[in-house]
C-alpha cells in the first residue's frame, strides 16, 4: 500500500468513527437535516422570487404583487420557526456527542497505565478532554449540515438552472470540483499543523496549572520571572504556528474564491450575451446569476469546511491516542460474593513471584529496576520496607496496588491475580500514601469516597477511630465543611487523619502504607501512630517505614538496595548483621529513638513528680 492510500484508509477510520458518535441520534440528526431544509426553501426560493418578482414588476400586476408579499411573508415566519428548531436540535446533539466522548475519555483515563499517565502532563489531559473533544464532535456538525446541506443545495440549484440553459450550468457545475480540489492541497499541512497547535496549547495550560499549583514555592523562590519568561516563550511559539495557520487558511480560502470568482464572470459574461440577443427576461438574468452562486458557492463552502476538518481531525487523532491506549491489567467485574474480602485467609495476603519490572518496558535485565523480586507475607504479618533513596520502595507499592504491571512475574493479593484480577485484588488493598490527596468537597465526601455503601454512623466511627473526629466536630461545619483545593485549608497532620479514616472505612485486609517522612509536631505525630497502629491491627500491612516504632513493631524488615532484597529479618537480627540496615539505622532511625527514649524519660519524670 502506497503512502496515499494509507493516509487515506486512515482519515476514513478517523471519519467513520467519529461519525459512530452519531449514531445514537440520527433521528435526531435527521430531523434537523429535514428542518434544515427550510434553508434550502430560502436559498432557492429567494432566487425564484426575485425573476417573480421582477417580472410583476415589469408587467404592472398589483393583485398578483400583493399576493406574493403575503406568501413570502408567511413562508418567512415558517422558515424561521424551522430554523430555530434546527439550531435547538444542533446544539443538543452536539453536546451529547461531546459528552458521550468525553465520559469515555474520564473513563479511560483512569483506566490506562499509570506508567502511561505519568509520561503526560494533567494540563495536556485536560485539554484533550475538554478542547479537542469538543473540536471534534464539532466535526461532525460540520459533515452533516454543512457539507450534506452545500451538496444538495448545489444539486437542486444545477436543476433549476439546467432548465434555463443546460450550457451553461454545466460549466459552473463543472468549475465546483477544480474549487474543491484546490484547497485540497493545504489538507495535509493544515492537520499536522492543529495538531502541533492544540499540543502546545496544552503545553501552555499545563504551565500555567504548574505555576498556580506551585504558587507557595514559586512567591518563595521569586520565580514568577523565570516561569513568566518561560511561558512567553512558548506563547510566542504557539503565536507563530497560529499565524502559519491562519495563512495557510486564507490561502485555502482565497485559491477556491479566485477559481470561483473567474468561473462566476464567464459565466455571466455568457448569459448577458444571450439577454443581448433578448432571448432572457430581466427577472431570469437576476435568478439565473443568483442561481449560479448557489451552483459554485457551495464547492467554496465545502473546500472551506473541510478545511475545518482536517483541523478537527488534529483534535480527534489526539483524542484517540488517549483512547486507543492499553487498557491496565484486564480487569474483571467483582463477583457478588466478594463483599467480605476478607473471607479467605488460608493464601497468602501478599505473593510477589519472580517479579522484574522497568520503567522504559524494556525486558533487559540491565534496564530493569527489579530483577527476580520475591516477597511472601501471610496475613497478620507487619512488613517494613526500608532502604536508600531510589531504592524501589514506592516501585513496589505501586507495582502491589497494580499501578504498575511487571514486565515479567506475578503479582496477588489473598489469591488474586493484581494482573487478571485487578478489580478484585484492590477490593483487597488499602492505600495510605505518604501525601494524601483531598478532594475538594465537604470532609464527609472526603472520607466516604472509599465506601459507597457507608453509612453516617460509619463514617463517624472510621472518623473517630482516625482521631479525626475532634477536630472534625470543632470545625463550624463539621462533617459539612468544605475543604478547600487538596484539603488546603487543614493542617498536614489533619490531613493524613481524614486518609486514615477513609482507610478505616473502606476495611481491606491489605494494608500499603507509605509513611509520611514530614515532620509533625509531637502531639500530632503520636494521635497518627496511634490511629496507624489501630490500622494495621488485624490486617496485614506492608509499610514505606520511616519512623523507628513502626520497624520496632514489624514481624520482618525488608531491605532494598537498587530494586534487590540485600537484607531481611527482625530490627535486632539486622543490626547484629552490620550490613546496610545498621548502616541505614545510624543515619535515619537512631535520632528518632533520641527522641522516643527522651519522651519516655520525661513521661517517667512525670510520674515521679
Ligand atoms: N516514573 C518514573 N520513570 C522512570 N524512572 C523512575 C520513575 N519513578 C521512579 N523512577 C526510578 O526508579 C528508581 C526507584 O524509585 P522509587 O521512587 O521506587 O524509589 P524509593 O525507594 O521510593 O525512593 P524514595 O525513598 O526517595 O522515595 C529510582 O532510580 C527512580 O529514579
Amino acid at each position: 500500500m502506497n503512502e496515499g492510500e494509507s493516509k487515506n484508509l486512515k482519515l476514513r477510520y478517523a471519519l467513520r468513527r467519529l461519525i459512530s458518535y452519531a449514531s445514537p441520534y440520527r433521528i435526531g440528526f435527521i430531523v434537523a437535516v429535514l428542518l434544515l431544509s427550510a434553508k434550502l426553501v430560502m436559498d432557492i426560493g429567494f432566487a425564484a422570487i426575485q425573476q417573480v418578482f421582477i417580472d410583476t414588476i415589469n408587467n404592472a400586476n398589483m393583485d398578483a404583487l400583493t399576493r406574493i408579499t403575503v406568501i413570502c411573508a408567511i413562508a418567512c415566519v415558517i422558515i424561521i420557526c424551522c430554523l430555530m428548531l434546527q439550531h435547538y436540535f444542533r446544539f443538543v446533539m452536539q453536546s451529547r456527542m461531546a459528552w458521550d466522548i468525553r465520559a469515555k475519555l474520564f473513563d479511560k483515563s483512569h483506566r490506562i497505565p499509570f506508567r502511561y499517565l505519568q509520561s503526560m502532563h494533567s494540563g495536556d489531559l485536560t485539554s484533550r478532554n475538554t478542547k479537542d473533544a469538543g473540536m471534534a464532535m464539532g466535526m461532525i456538525n460540520s459533515i452533516v449540515y454543512d457539507l450534506g446541506y452545500n451538496l444538495l443545495l448545489c444539486f437542486i440549484s444545477f436543476l433549476y438552472l439546467a432548465k434555463m440553459d443546460v450550457w451553461i450550468a454545466l460549466l459552473a457545475l463543472g468549475s465546483g470540483p477544480l474549487v474543491f480540489l484546490s484547497g485540497r492541497f493545504f489538507d495535509r499541512r493544515l492537520r499536522k499543523l492543529s495538531t502541533q497547535i492544540y499540543a502546545k496549547e496544552a503545553e501552555l495550560r499545563g504551565i500555567l496549572q504548574e505555576t498556580l499549583q506551585g504558587m507557595k514555592v514559586v512567591r518563595a523562590f521569586s520565580l514568577e520571572e523565570t516561569l513568566l519568561k518561560k511561558y512567553a516563550l512558548e506563547r510566542e511559539k504557539l503565536r507563530r504556528m497560529q499565524l502559519r495557520k491562519s495563512l495557510l487558511n486564507g490561502l485555502l480560502w482565497q485559491s477556491s474564491a479566485f477559481i470561483n470568482n473567474l468561473v462566476m464572470v464567464i459565466c455571466a459574461a455568457l448569459i448577458a450575451l444571450s439577454a443581448l440577443s433578448g432571448g432572457t427576461s430581466a427577472g431570469e438574468v437576476l435568478a439565473f446569476i443568483i442561481l449560479m452562486g448557489r451552483v459554485q458557492w457551495p464547492f467554496v463552502h465545502m473546500s472551506q469546511t473541510w478545511g475545518g476538518v482536517q483541523e478537527a481531525l488534529g483534535a480527534a487523532d489526539r483524542v484517540f491516542a488517549i483512547l486507543d491506549a492499553p487498557d491496565e491489567g484486564a480487569a474483571h467485574p467483582l463477583p457478588e460474593s466478594s463483599s467480605s474480602p476478607l473471607a479467605s485467609v488460608e493464601v497468602a495476603a501478599l505473593q510477589i513471584e519472580d517479579v522484574h519490572y522497568s520503567y522504559s518496558g524494556k525486558k533487559d535485565n540491565e534496564a530493569s529496576l527489579f530483577t527476580g523480586l520475591n516477597i511472601h507475607i501471610q496475613h497478620g504479618e507487619t512488613i517494613a520496607v526500608v532502604g536508600p533513596s531510589g531504592s524501589g520502595k514506592t516501585t513496589l507499592v505501586r507495582l502491589c496496588n497494580g499501578l504498575y504491571e511487571p514486565t515479567a512475574g506475578s503479582i496477588s493479593v489473598y489469591g488474586k491475580s493484581v494482573h487478571d484480577q485487578l478489580e478484585e485484588a484492590r477490593a483487597m488493598i488499602t492505600y495510605v500514601p505518604q501525601t494524601p490527596y483531598l478532594f475538594s468537597g465537604t470532609i464527609r465526601d472526603n472520607i466516604a469516597f472509599s465506601s459507597s455503601t457507608a453509612s453516617e454512623e460509619d463514617i463517624r466511627e472510621a472518623a473517630r477511630l482516625a482521631g479525626a473526629e475532634e477536630f472534625i466536630t470543632k470545625m463550624k461545619g463539621g462533617y459539612d465543611t468544605i475543604l478547600g483545593e487538596h484539603g488546603s485549608t487543614l493542617s498536614g497532620g489533619q490531613r493524613q487523619r481524614i486518609a486514615i479514616a477513609r482507610a478505616f472505612l473502606r476495611d481491606a485486609p491489605l494494608l500499603l502504607l507509605d509513611e509520611a517522612t514530614s515532620a509533625l509536631d509531637n502531639e500530632s505525630e503520636r494521635m497518627i501512630q496511634q490511629s496507624l497502629d489501630l490500622l494495621m491491627k488485624n490486617r496485614t500491612t506492608l509499610v514505606i517505614a520511616h519512623r523507628l516504632s513502626t520497624i520496632r513493631e514489624a514481624s520482618r524488615i525488608i531491605v532494598l538496595d537498587q530494586g534487590s532484597i540485600v537484607e531481611e529479618g527482625t530490627h535486632e537480627s539486622l543490626l547484629e548483621m552490620n550490613g546496610l540496615y545498621s548502616q541505614l539505622y545510624n543515619i535515619q532511625f537512631k535520632s528518632s529513638e533520641a527522641e522516643d527514649i527522651s519522651e519516655h524519660e520525661l513521661l517517667q519524670l512525670h510520674s515521679h513528680l
